[in-house]
């Protein structure tokens, strides 16, 4: 068994595919027989790999295919009854599904596993990782080979203890003191107001026009409103996105044609973290923190592959600097400081009324914006620096005017903040923004109707019931206290004046509630109601 640690584009893929082709060409393995099993934790991943094992395993007939999310359960499970496999390119979690709808036909169909390769090991050791690797490793021999690969390795013996070695050796093809980058990658931060996040990010690629250049940024939903955004800021280039939620088939066209673009910009998240070789990225530019330390090196390394010369460039809010220093420390990584002096304050600001206007064009876009926003928050709450670089010390007002919200939207990790009031609240009225789709905007009138029906009702049921309760009191109040002569007629003057203010309001309620039912309600109605 082999831990193998080498710096990203270095060609670990073949280090393992060749190997395993000669071990699998000596096996004499039956022709619907796995001899090896490889685990990727993406579904690109997987495909890249098929890729580079498909002309070896023609070569040597020998079939390879591969199960990952995105393709239907049922067609995985078609193709292990029907189809012979001696390779199996898998990412763990829809293995996992398979193994729980079939296990005993898989067991079967793995028992001959000769070898375990593991790709991008490190990324296992995370909690989602764990059932599934257990599963999986109770469906395989015991007597097998277990490879793991990546460019960087965990740092505690027991975190391997979960892929069942036996005796492994380590092998580390370190350069210099880093043993993760490749040296001909060069690492640069560039220190900015959070405020001016995005227009230095737009200025540092103006800058480059004639480059290839990958921005991860840190959720599905920045990555799809900054698409919208860059989609209008950044006209004269081919512009592709992909993150998690998109169909396989359309990140496989995106990834394909950014492969192809000679100055393409692509903005995504870590999907494209890891592993995926594309080899002529000039830049790579990170918007804010990784989730993880460790994925700094995998997302800088996804340019100057194979010995060719890369840059890769980080977006540092001043209250992030203590990043910089971090880094250097805990994943050896060096950054070198430079600036942007295109982007001025000015300039940012001008970036973030387009950015406004871009969103009151499409309720859409303004949804998303802040559903962006609200996941960047989010992420940035659980990345693993959060010691040095907390959310506390986040210059959340400043990050907030780099995704050009309007409002700031309510969230748990900010009901502490003492700094919001700092905001600039626009006097744009939301409610106004219209969907660019008619079909949308049309539904939204409806939702918005529906949603003030249901709180008149609600207000109503509310506003009966407390009259009810008054009524019995009032009752229970006339009948302890009739017999007395005292100012029982004030208060019985003061409670008919109530009732009949109470029984006006109803009237009114209803009189709303029927207007609303007739679509006849006014905004300074809807308004005022609400
Ligand atoms: N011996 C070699 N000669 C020439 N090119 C090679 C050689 N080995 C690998 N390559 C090329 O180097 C590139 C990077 O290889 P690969 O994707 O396997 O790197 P990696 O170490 O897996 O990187 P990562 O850590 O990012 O996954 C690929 O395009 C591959 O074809």
């Amino acid at each position: 068994d082999v831990v193998v640690e080498s710096p990203t584009g270095s060609g670990k893929t073949l280090a393992f595919v060749l190997p395993m082709m000669r071990m699998i060409q000596n096996a004499r393995l039956q022709k619907n027989e796995i001899g090896a099993l490889i685990l990727s934790p993406s579904r690109e991943l997987c495909s890249q790999i098929v890729n580079v094992i498909k002309p070896f395993a023609e070569k040597l007939k020998l079939s390879v295919e591969t199960v990952t999310g995105g393709q239907k359960v049922d067609k995985n499970i078609k193709m292990f009854k029907n189809k012979d496999i001696n390779i199996l390119v898998a990412t763990p979690g829809r293995l996992f599904q398979i193994i729980q709808h079939e296990k005993t036909m898989i067991a079967r169909a793995m028992k001959g596993v000769q070898l375990l390769v593991i790709d991008e090991a490190d990324r296992f050791n995370e909690i989602q990782f764990e059932d599934h690797m257990r599963e999986i490793l109770s469906c395989i021999p015991k007597q097998r080979r277990t490879g793991l690969f990546s460019a960087t390795q965990v740092k505690e013996e027991d975190d391997l203890m979960v892929f069942g070695l036996r005796n492994a050796k380590q092998v580390k093809v370190s350069q210099e003191r880093n043993s993760a980058a490749p040296s001909t990658l060069k690492n640069y931060f560039v220190e900015c107001p959070a405020d001016e996040k995005t227009s230095v990010c737009l200025e540092f690629i103006r800058q480059r026009t004639d480059k290839k250049v990958l921005i991860f940024f840190p959720s599905c939903n920045s990555v799809r409103y900054f698409h919208k955004i860059f989609e209008r800021c950044l006209t004269k280039r081919p512009l592709f996105a992909v993150h998690g939620k998109c169909s396989n088939p359309h990140r496989a066209a995106q990834i394909k044609a950014f492969s192809e673009s000679t100055n393409g910009v692509m903005i995504s998240t870590d999907v494209m973290a890891r592993g995926i070789d594309i080899t002529d990225i000039d830049w790579v530019i990170q918007y804010d923190l990784p989730k993880h330390s460790s994925w700094f090196v995998h997302r800088a390394g996804r340019t100057a592959r194979c010995g060719r010369d890369g840059n890769a460039l980080i977006l540092i809010a001043t209250e992030q600097l203590a990043y910089v220093s971090f880094l250097d420390n805990h994943e050896k990584v060096k950054l070198e400081e430079v600036k942007v002096p295109t982007s001025t304050s000015r300039k940012a600001e001008e970036l973030r009324q387009k950015m406004i206007k871009i969103q009151v064009s499409d309720r859409a876009i303004l949804e998303l914006g802040t559903r962006a926003f609200v996941s960047h928050i989010e992420s940035y709450a659980k990345h693993d620096c959060h010691l040095i670089c907390s959310l506390d010390d986040l210059n959340v007002v400043g990050l907030a005017n780099s995704y050009a919200l309007l409002r700031l939207p309510k969230m748990r990790e900010l009901a502490q903040r003492k700094d919001l009031d700092q905001f600039d609240r626009s006097d744009i009225e939301t409610s106004e923004i219209k969907y660019a789709d008619p079909k949308l905007e049309a539904n939204r009138d409806t939702v918005m109707k529906e949603k003030h029906e249901k709180k008149i009702e609600t207000l109503a049921a509310k506003e009966k019931k407390r009259r009810e309760k008054e009524a019995r009191k009032m009752k229970r109040a006339g009948g302890r206290f009739k017999s007395r002569a005292t100012g029982a007629n004030a208060e019985e003057k003061r409670a008919k004046k109530r009732k009949s203010e109470e029984e006006d309001d109803a009237q009114n309620d209803i009189r709303l509630l029927k207007k609303i039912k007739r679509g006849k309600l006014s905004k300074k109605e809807i308004k005022d109601v609400l």
